[in-house]
């Protein structure tokens, strides 16, 4: 069939007529439509064809990078254009657009980063928000920022909003954007089945593993099965497994096993779209980034594990983790969309139908449960100066705003400025509000500039002022990948040549200097990079990547006049630089390998996976608190108390009562400035 009659056989084209016209009626529209009908691929198309001259971009946005790539790829192919022409694609790190785009598909994260320098988004004339339903930070914020341009541009060069889900809360939706109509799509191209459980599974990834293996064994090789897992190190080992089982046995068919997650260089993430060798079955282990907007041709089957990894954050102690969890039911059924999109599918849910029905029916939005400072920092940037009041479609908790405002004030990013007072009556009592609003600092304004954790741009700025920004810059590079270390040394014997060979990147400073070793040892064996990391036992994939990070921070750092300064050796400058983002994780060594961390007084103890694991320093910084069955600090460098008072003498002044005995003699007022 060619790609003309394809796209009529959509079920979105029997609405097109009235599509159109509701969205030439209407100034926010929201459409529901089911997974696979049309709406990503097509509704761009139709405005453009419908409006050929309009006069602004037709911006549709993805959570995802690869969605909004393999999408572009889609719709250009569809409109019989060369991609970057009429329709392009701008993800972080890479703008696909020229002067002739008509549609461009973005994430969200860059459709953001646009309206720090143009609030009013006066590029666009038309911004589809798609696959609303994931809740992701970004979509949350852009909601605001789109509503709040849409009601600006009132009377001149007007903006229309549309937003796109298969699973959204519509109602939610519709109240938001003063009670914006609602479209049902109905229908879908292809029936997909589904099938759960019938007894609660105990290891997903075994019943994953058996179940690739039960559809294998049955059906002809050219039908692609697409299983979802949570993470990097899991589907890793997953996709070893499952190679690995089918070469033993000779009566099988060969496989093509893939992973694909966020961790991932681009161009190996795109090779899960690329047919399979013939009479070769092609495996994709994807965590949740398949879960929406792509379609993988040749994916029949599903396994759908019903897990997924995400964030948990508690304002109380700052603690942000990672913890895999259950799926809510918008996202089962997001997944099994992923079959049935060139022929029928099935999908099969590795948990039983009343575990299904227990799933909760939406994503919890990622705001509610993120550490705010980036988003925060970002709004400010975009100028919103009073982010309480700001009209977030899901207020996050005062105290979580609070809580990520105080920090970016600790870290000099922001100011404070005072703005009213209100006196409430609570019950019997008076309670006194003061409210404030937020500028940025120079430092802040610098901070803006990367996409990156606030805390680690603001080591790259103390960087600049100390004369080592090569080195931190190496280290946040490293710091923005996975680990780089292989965690896939399953035999003990493996594990303890992998830890001699590792002994040489050591340094007794801790982790980041360790890392930094190990970076400048992958530099300089770059022409043997491959044979080097399997020697060293490191990851040859993480560690480019790490390269291609740091090589766009270098960009950053060129554009705003931040000099590539070096200290080659002075590990003391470099770990100060670290302390000036990460003075709020500090903690010191209590007793039986305990420490207290200075500012929420948490029992933790360093990771096993630390060089500094069996050492006992006595005051050391950390990047990340990790729970599991106790709380681990994570990349740990050795540090000296008296270094912490030096980097932000008020803020420890305030703690000292809760440090150490050697601080309470540091002569306080000599520092102070
Ligand atoms: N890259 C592709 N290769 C082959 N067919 C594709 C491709 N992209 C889209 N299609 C076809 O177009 C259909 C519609 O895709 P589209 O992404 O527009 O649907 P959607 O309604 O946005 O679904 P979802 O909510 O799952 O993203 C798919 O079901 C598939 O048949």
């Amino acid at each position: 069939m060619n790609l003309d009659k394809v796209r009529k056989s959509l079920p979105i084209y029997r609405i097109r007529n009235r599509l159109l016209e509701e969205i030439q009626k209407n100034p926010t529209l929201i459409l529901l439509g089911e997974t696979g009908s049309g709406k990503t691929t097509q509704i761009p198309q139709y405005i453009h064809e419908s409006r050929p001259k309009l006069k602004g971009l037709i911006a549709c946005t993805q959570p995802r990078r690869v969605a909004a790539i393999t999408v572009a790829q889609r719709v250009a192919q569809e409109t019989n254009t060369e991609l970057g022409k009429t329709v392009g694609y701008n993800v972080r790190f890479e703008d696909c657009t020229s002067a002739e785009t008509k549609i461009k598909y973005m994430t969200d994260g860059m459709l953001l980063r646009e309206a720090i320098s143009d609030p009013l988004l006066s590029r666009y004339s038309v911004i589809i928000l798609d696959e609303v339903h994931e809740r992701t930070i970004h979509t949350d914020v852009l909601l605001g920022i789109v509503k709040s341009a849409q009601q600006k541009r009132q009377n001149s060069f007007k903006l229309k909003v549309i937003l796109m889900s298969a699973t959204m809360d519509v109602d939610e939706f519709s109240n938001y954007f003063n009670k914006a109509p609602v479209l049902y799509l109905e229908g879908r191209q292809f029936k997909v089945d589904v099938f759960h459980s019938v007894q609660e599974q105990t290891d997903y990834i075994f019943s994953a593993i058996a179940t690739v293996f039960q559809i294998h064994k049955t059906v002809p090789p050219n039908e692609d099965i697409l299983v979802f897992m949570t993470g990097q190190e899991e589907i890793d080992s997953t996709v070893k497994t499952i190679s690995e089982l089918n070469k033993s046995n000779s009566k099988l068919a060969p496989m093509l096993v893939l992973p694909l997650y966020a961790a991932l260089p681009s161009g190996k993430q795109l090779k899960v779209f690329e047919k399979a060798p013939n009479g070769f079955r092609k495996v994709i282990i994807s965590t949740n980034i398949a879960e929406t907007s792509i379609t993988i041709k040749g994916i029949k089957y599903v396994i759908d594990t019903g897990m997924i990894k995400g964030k948990l954050y508690t304002p109380q102690n700052n603690l942000e983790m990672l913890k895999v969890h259950k799926i809510s039911k918008s996202q089962a059924w997001q997944r099994t969309g992923r079959a049935g999109r060139e022929s029928s599918g099935i999908c099969y849910r590795l948990y039983t139908e009343s575990e299904f029905e227990k799933m909760s029916l939406n994503t919890i939005p990622e705001i509610l449960r993120s550490n705010l400072l980036s988003v925060a920092l970002q709004l400010i940037a975009l100028g919103i100066t009073d982010l309480v009041n700001f009209d977030f479609i899901s207020k996050p908790s005062t105290e979580a705003l609070n809580s990520a405002l105080n920090d970016l004030e600790l870290l000099g990013a922001v100011k404070k400025n005072f703005q009213n007072e209100n006196i409430v009556e609570e019950n019997v009592n008076k309670k006194r509000i003061i409210s404030y609003n937020y500028e940025l600092t120079d430092i802040g304004r610098k901070m803006a500039y990367f996409p990156l954790d606030p805390k680690l741009s603001r080591c790259i700025l103390t960087a600049d002022k100390l004369g080592c920004v090569e080195e931190v810059l190496k280290i946040v590079s490293i710091l923005s990948v996975d680990n780089v270390f292989h965690a896939q040394t399953n035999t003990s014997n493996k594990r303890d040549q992998a830890e001699a060979v590792r002994q040489k990147f050591v340094s007794a400073d801790g982790d980041h200097i360790t890392l930094l070793n190990v970076y400048k040892a992958f530099l300089a064996n770059k022409s043997s990079a491959s044979e080097w990391c399997s020697e060293n036992f490191l990851d040859l994939k993480n560690l480019k990547l790490a390269v291609e990070i740091n090589k766009q921070l270098k960009e950053i750092c060129n554009r705003n006049s931040i000099k590539l300064s070096s200290s080659t050796n002075d590990s003391v400058k470099i770990r100060m630089a670290l302390i000036s983002g990460f003075f709020m994780n500090a903690a010191e060594y209590q007793k039986e390998n305990e420490y207290k961390t200075i500012t929420s007084r948490q029992i933790v103890q360093i990771h096993p996976s630390s060089v500094l694991f069996n050492s006992k320093p006595a005051c050391v910084l950390f990047n990340e608190l990790v729970k599991t069955n106790k709380t681990y600090m994570r990349d740990v460098s050795v540090i000296s108390s008296s270094w912490l008072l030096e980097t932000n003498p008020c803020y420890f002044k305030s703690k000292l009562k809760n440090l150490a005995d050697n601080l309470n003699t540091y002569d306080l007022n000599n520092r102070i400035r």
